[in-house]
């Protein structure tokens, strides 16, 4: 494997600590531990994303035995300054205090070739400071997801941290997968994450809480230097034109997760990145069949605060508490508030922008908001597959509207038999619509196919993977992979992988429900 070029300005050029192991502590006026991942006792390369590694520079003939041992965490590379970050966080609306990465160990910071920063963290590497009574691993299943979702969203167009490569670590872990004392013993695994920098809300939030603004103020300045250049200015002006760069980039990412059915399932202010990206891949999963109230999360059935359709409102939400945080070291509530209103208009304008491009309309205009909602009702009511019902509609012939190109979305013949008339008068509505709209057959054909996936990383497919992977076949996760990489070009002979989800996993762990073991 060829060098790999750190520059490691987080560690440069803050405070942390040293020292301690991995005993769990309370870590005050620091950022980050240093502290080194668990050397795993037989690692092994499961898959390695050739998208990612170019990031770094990294090709096919860097795949080799000192790569195992830098991103399985056995061999301390040189260059590399390993720690674990001290962040706090809001979970399921509560201040939970000091949080900090329990079970991720960032390497360092990767300048390639042309100049751009990559942070590498591994996850599931092992205890730190701050995996209070856990034990810093992460398991198969859990990293498995969460490497093929960080790739599947890169390849959709959605913000998002990537994946570089996932690793078998040889050990067994033990998870009780939905807290219902049945413990099992699982592979254990390793996903190697990157982003220009994996700072959360929370790392603003807990200095905050505590009343530290020295610390609070020099993270600022040094993540606005070094993530944000481009924002002009200076001092408190220039904090408050970033958080309102923050409320932006988080308006983006939820309308893109919108766009495509996408529920994260963990929405605290630790899992919300600074850089509007999507961040920890857990208990997360797609939209099947259309239903705004759904979760795929178990621990949130109840409550279901992280439902797909209030992750809008959750988003404001966890802008407010970062907005609260960040307070003493702008000191002008208005303009903070003024940032809030941006998240709120930024949605609003991204969200129109998708719903035309998905509907296959020049503009969406306030009297096409009826259209749109009926389709969401009817698509919920007669329990129609989101992916498909939108695929689909790029095929509805403008002059016989007919309900044959629809065939493919529905879960439950009653119900579309029940739902006919109304979808069909809702089609004719939508063709005359489309009709008299200014954009031409093809370019509305384009857009369409730009904004409506045909494959996505449902559930189930994920869940197929894992089996697959679990018994030594990595095959399947790969043809997976593959498929993902063209989410938006129908590929022939690949039709299984735009299929709605079969009856077997309507109800299957892991398929529709997922706890926050991992
Ligand atoms: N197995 C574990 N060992 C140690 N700490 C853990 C473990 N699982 C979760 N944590 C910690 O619990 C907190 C909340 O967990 P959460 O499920 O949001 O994160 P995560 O899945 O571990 O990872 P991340 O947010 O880094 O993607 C975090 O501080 C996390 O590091
Ligand atoms: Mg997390």
């Amino acid at each position: 494997m060829r060098k790999l070029h750190f520059d490691n300005r987080f560690v440069r050029e803050l405070p942390g600590e040293s020292g301690g192991g991995d005993v769990p502590r309370a870590v005050e006026h620091a950022v980050y531990s240093l502290v080194d991942p668990v050397p795993m006792p037989a690692p092994t390369l499961l898959s390695w994303s050739p998208e990612a590694a170019a990031l770094i520079d990294l090709d096919a003939g860097d795949i080799d035995a000192a790569f195992l041992d830098l991103f399985s965490g056995r061999e301390p590379v040189e260059g590399a300054q390993p720690f674990a970050g001290n962040y706090g966080g809001h979970q399921f609306g509560h201040w939970a205090g000091q949080l900090g990465d329990g079970r991720a160990i960032t390497l360092g910071e990767v300048v390639n070739a042309q100049g751009a920063r990559w942070e590498l963290q591994l996850k599931g590497s092992g205890r730190t400071p701050y995996s209070r009574g856990a034990d810093g691993r992460a398991v198969l299943r859990s990293s498995l997801r969460e490497y093929l979702c960080s790739e599947a969203m890169h390849h959709l167009g959605v913000p998002t941290t990537r994946a570089l490569c996932l690793v078998g670590t040889g050990e067994q872990v033990v998870r009780d997968m939905f807290y219902d004392g049945h413990p099992q013993a699982e592979p254990g695994a390793i996903v190697c994450r990157m982003a220009p920098s994996l700072l959360r809300f929370g790392h603003f939030e807990l200095p905050a809480s505590r009343g530290d603004t020295r610390l609070l103020e020099q993270l600022v300045e040094f993540t606005i230097d070094r993530d944000f250049p481009e924002l002009s200015g200076h001092g408190r002006a220039r904090r408050a034109e970033w958080f309102t760069e923050i409320c932006a980039r988080t308006a983006r990412m939820i309308a893109a997760w919108m766009r495509v059915g996408f529920v994260h399932g963990v929405m605290n202010t630790d899992n919300m990145s600074v850089l509007g990206l999507t961040i920890d891949y857990g208990p997360y999963g797609w939209i099947e069949p259309y239903d705004p109230d759904w979760t795929p999360n178990t621990t949130d059935a109840q409550r279901r605060r992280y439902r797909f359709g209030q992750q809008p409102n959750v988003a404001y939400w966890n802008l407010g508490c970062l907005a609260a945080a960040l307070s003493p070291v702008v000191g002008d509530d208005e303009a903070l508030q003024k940032g809030l209103q941006h998240y709120a208009d930024t949605l609003e304008r991204e969200s129109r922008s998708s719903h035309a491009r998905k509907l296959g309309l020049d503009q969406f205009r306030d009297d096409d908001l009826p259209l749109l909602q009926e389709l969401h009702a009817l698509m919920q009511q007669a329990q129609m597959d989101m992916t498909r019902t939108f695929r689909s509609l790029i095929d509805i012939d403008v002059r016989r509207p007919s309900m044959e190109s629809l065939e493919g979305a529905f879960y439950d013949s009653a119900l579309r038999a029940e739902y006919e008339e109304p979808l069909r008068n809702w089609l004719v509505r939508y063709a005359k619509r489309i009709d008299a709209d200014a954009l031409d057959a093809d370019t509305r054909r384009q857009r369409m196919q730009a904004a409506n996936p045909c494959y996505v990383p449902r559930n189930y497919l994920a869940h197929q993977a894992i089996e697959r992977a679990e018994q030594g076949d990595l095959q399947t996760l790969e043809n997976l992979l593959d498929v993902l990489r063209q989410p938006y070009v129908e590929q022939p002979g690949r039709d299984e992988y735009a299929a709605r989800r079969p009856d077997w996993a309507a109800q299957r762990a892991g398929c529709s429900m997922l706890s926050c073991s991992s």
